[in-house]
């Protein structure tokens, strides 16, 4: 058996926390031989209702689960940890612009990445899940000066899931038959997702598919898929993202299976004309814990006006909260 890696979860009391713990405390994260301590962060409020879910926890008896810590300090929390999922942020309220919001958790975010950067793992891999996840994950990685920009990650793979599910749908395969997706850019309503180097049992797609189903109906669907999902349910998506979480964490973890890839939010390093310094989603693939982005693909006009859109969006954010970056 391994030793167990140390596990943080922000927000660990809230609803995406309820699917996401449950999930690496059985071993859907790291796999089924890994031990895990799992580390959980709240504000003070939320550590009464942080304590019932360590009850449930504990009544799981899950075999890989050696030990539960709980604190509303963030240096308490993120102490030598080794894997970080940043899912605890402040919600859009009522009149509040985006410009709040990206500010309001600004403030999480730079206080978090301080915390990180003093008391983690040097080896840390940080995924951000609480939106605007791009920009909330830059701000970590500006405020961690000790440790490469590179371990800060923030998550697309709801998206990239979300568009393997609809062109399975479309083209009556399974999600499994489908390689090479792509999301590009920011976890928002300006993403990219493209079909245009993914294959359906190894047959391009995009010659299964026609382009007013992509434009009209294909990237509409997948880029407002969070806001269905809080219409329909009240709330928005939980066990979606929680699964989503695990896979982002997994895949550069465990690695891509070959011939695949995923898509990630890492630091652009000017690949594919982006510019440098913001958190923008590429395709990567993964191996021995680190990833890499997949280069050399052909961009087609359409698809450079729907890259260079949503940059721009990440730019403005940034732009936003560029007076909280050290
Ligand atoms: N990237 C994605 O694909 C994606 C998908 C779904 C949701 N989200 C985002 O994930 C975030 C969490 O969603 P949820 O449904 O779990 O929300 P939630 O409101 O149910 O839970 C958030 C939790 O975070 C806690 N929290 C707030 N500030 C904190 C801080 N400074 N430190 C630690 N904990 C803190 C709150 O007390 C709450 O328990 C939201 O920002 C949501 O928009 C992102
Ligand atoms: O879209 C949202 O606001 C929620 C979340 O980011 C999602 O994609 O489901």
């Amino acid at each position: 058996m391994k030793q167990p890696v140390r596990v943080t979860v922000t927000g660990a009391a809230g609803q995406i926390s309820y699917a996401l713990l449950f999930r690496i405390a059985s071993g859907s994260m790291l796999g089924p031989d890994q031990p895990v301590i799992l580390q959980l962060l709240e504000i003070t409020p939320a550590m009464g209702a942080l304590e019932g879910v360590v009850m449930e926890l504990n009544d799981c008896a899950f075999p890989l689960l050696h030990d539960v810590v709980i604190s509303d300090d963030p240096e308490v929390a993120f102490k030598d940890t080794d894997y970080a999922l940043l899912v605890g942020a402040r919600p859009r309220g009522p009149g509040m612009e985006r410009k709040d919001l990206l500010e309001a958790n600004a403030a999480i975010f730079s206080t978090q990445g301080k915390a990180i950067n003093k008391v983690a793992s040097r080896d840390i891999k940080v995924l951000v899940v609480g939106n605007p996840a791009n920009t909330n994950a830059l701000i970590a990685a500006s405020n961690a000066p000790d440790l490469d920009a590179g371990q800060f990650t923030a998550m697309t793979r709801l998206d990239h899931n979300r568009a393997l599910s609809q062109l399975a749908e479309k083209t009556g395969s399974h999600t499994t038959d489908i390689k090479r997706m792509t999301i590009w850019g920011n976890h928002s309503n300006t993403q990219y997702p493209d079909i245009s180097n993914a294959t359906v049992k190894g047959e391009a797609a995009a010659a299964m598919v026609d382009q007013a189903w992509l434009e009209e109906n294909f990237i509409p669907t997948v880029q407002e898929r969070g806001a269905a999902i809080i219409k329909a349910r009240g709330a928005s998506s939980a066990a979606s993202a929680a699964a989503a979480a695990t896979d982002h964490m997994r895949t550069w973890a465990l690695g891509t299976a070959d011939g695949d890839w995923v898509s990630m939010a890492i630091p652009s390093d000017g690949s594919y004309d982006i510019e440098p310094g913001i958190m923008y989603s590429y395709p990567v693939t993964c191996k021995d814990g680190k990833y890499t982005i997949v280069q050399g693909l052909e961009i087609s006009e359409f698809s450079r006006s729907r890259m260079d859109a949503t940059e721009d969006e990440l730019r403005q954010e940034r732009a936003a909260i560029e007076h909280l970056l050290s």
